[in-house]
């Protein structure tokens, strides 16, 4: 990289692996399932911890169409969600990259040093815990519609703390 900061490596996304940032939303062989409609169908069942009643917040469905960044990336900011989680379900095949940091209920700012970023393949949604740092939607390779679950709330109510990582900066890809 050109910058004095190391790129990151690109970790693949497993359950175990993001369990302390949220959860990975796929229908794996060992997530909860069961058969439903007459066997026409197989329900993966409560995968993610839907957390958006904090201040009276309700869960709100979204679609975002993707644009796609151009690797190597330049990380520039990261942001929570301290009044819920946020979770992004890939609608297209294609896999898209996750960065993230612990989050840091008793502090305003980031562990950067402790930032990874993993791959999401085909098939794979994350669920953000509130407060997890992380990077905006990073699509790849071509536009992507990922469907969006995350917290509605007041016009005043406050979700979303921005970090510029500045000098800091990481690099992907
Ligand atoms: N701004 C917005 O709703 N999206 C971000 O929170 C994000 O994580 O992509
Ligand atoms: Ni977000």
């Amino acid at each position: 990289m050109t910058d004095t900061n190391p790129a990151l490596v690109i970790e693949p996304l497993t359950a175990e692996s993001f369990r302390s940032f949220g959860d990975v939303i796929e229908a794996s062989h060992d997530a909860r399932h069961f058969t439903i409609n007459e066997g026409f169908a197989e329900r993966y069942h409560d995968l993610a911890q839907v957390d958006v009643a904090t201040g009276g917040g309700r869960a709100i469905v979204s679609i975002f169409k993707a644009k796609p960044r151009t690797l190597p990336m330049r990380l520039l900011l990261l942001e929570r969600h301290p009044l819920g989680s946020q979770a992004f379900v890939p609608m297209s095949q294609r896999a898209y990259l996750v960065v993230v940091a612990p989050a840091t209920p008793h502090a305003a700012t980031p562990d950067v040093g402790a930032m990874r970023c993993f791959r999401a393949e085909p098939g794979q949604g994350v669920n953000y815990a509130s407060g997890t740092w992380h990077h905006p939607l990073i699509a790849l390779d071509a536009p992507s519609d990922f469907l969006v679950v995350d917290r509605g709330g007041a016009p005043g109510d406050h979700n979303c703390d921005e970090y510029p990582l500045g000098p800091r900066a990481a690099w992907i890809g």
